[in-house]
């Protein structure tokens, strides 16, 4: 079957397959090799979660609860803890219902990343989607201290079709901003999307460029909806976890976007971020093309996840 034509659901499900083999393999074959609920077990689903990227708050978490339940409802049999880890899993994941609220209004989302994590691949991705939308898209190359950034930018913004303000190298990135608001009233943008510098070893100059581009916004466009987006490349694991930290101390992160989410084994990443920072993971990023972006639902994950061989037919309708 053309790669096109796979369901939303099945390509979710091929896109984790390593990251099932990494977690859910592991997993299955716990509950099918012991005999008993004991200390063993719980020590070794403990190693396959821990391993699995979920992170080590969401583990312990997850397993506080299973044993609860497990004492609760007198669970007798390992296997009958799949379901319960799969609810555990979801519970833990529940960051409530994720809004996209600035999809439907004017609106400036500000992206911010370190280098090389598919920020500017999903800039053109998110312009591409809203130009999908009729949206009328403004994108402001802000992120002037790499040299190829506005280069790579344009010729996204030419594939999108939509209008770049920026790009100069060494430019200011808050004067960018200040044009890229001008051009974007000026053309009635529905969205002004804006690639912004992540440069995490320098952590006070990234704090002050992100406060003067605030300010910028604040003064200039105060009718607009914000969004603070950072982007997150999956294959790094625990180091997407440690910088979707380390961003949250320097800015107000309304979501996530996570790339390389297709054929990574680390996608249990996706856990310890909503898990451990309550920051919805708002769109994976399953490919390089402009259509490889898609919206993010932790239930579906879960269950794409722990999708087995035999019930893959079941979710390809
Ligand atoms: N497989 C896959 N590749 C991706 C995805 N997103 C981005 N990439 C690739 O990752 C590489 C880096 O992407 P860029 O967009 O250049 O990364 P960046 O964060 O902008 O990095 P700089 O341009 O260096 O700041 C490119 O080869 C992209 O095609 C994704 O979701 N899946």
């Amino acid at each position: 079957m053309a790669e096109e034509k796979m369901g939303f659901f099945k390509r979710l499900v091929a896109g984790l397959n390593k990251t099932r083999d990494n977690i859910v393999s592991g997993m299955d074959s716990i509950f099918h090799g012991f005999s008993k609920i004991d200390e063993d077990f719980y020590e070794e689903l403990e190693e396959v979660l821990i391993m699995g990227d979920l992170g080590v708050k969401a583990t312990y978490a997850i397993l506080d609860d299973l044993r609860k339940k497990v004492k609760e409802q007198h669970i007798k049999e390992p296997i009958e803890c799949r379901q319960l880890l799969i609810d555990s899993i979801k519970e833990q994941m529940d960051v409530g219902e994720t809004a996209y609220e600035f999809e439907n209004q004017t609106s400036v989302v500000l992206v911010i990343g370190v280098n090389g994590v598919g920020k500017t691949t999903t800039i053109g991705k998110l312009a591409g989607k809203m130009r999908g939308q009729g949206k009328k898209v403004v994108l402001a190359a802000a992120d002037t201290f790499r040299a190829a950034a506005g280069d790579q930018l344009k010729e996204w913004a030419h594939r999108s079709d939509a209008d770049l303000i920026g790009g100069q190298e060494g430019a200011d990135p808050a004067a960018i901003v200040y044009d890229a608001v001008a051009a974007a009233k000026a053309r009635k943008a529905d969205i002004l999307l804006v690639d912004t510098a992540g440069r995490l070893h320098n952590k006070k100059n990234l704090m002050e460029e992100l406060k003067k581009i605030n300010r910028v916004l604040e003064r200039e466009y105060p009718e607009a909806y914000r969004e603070t987006l950072v982007v997150l490349d999956a294959t790094t694991g625990q180091n997407a976890l440690s910088q979707a930290k380390e961003f949250s101390d320097v800015a107000d992160i309304t979501g996530i976007i996570l790339t390389k989410m297709d054929g990574t084994a680390k996608g249990g990443i996706a856990v310890a971020i909503q898990a451990e920072l309550g920051i919805p993971v708002k769109y994976i990023g399953v490919g390089e093309t402009i259509d490889d972006l898609q919206k993010f639902d932790s239930d579906e994950f879960v269950q794409a996840l722990f999708t087995t061989e035999e019930k893959k037919e079941e979710g390809e309708e």
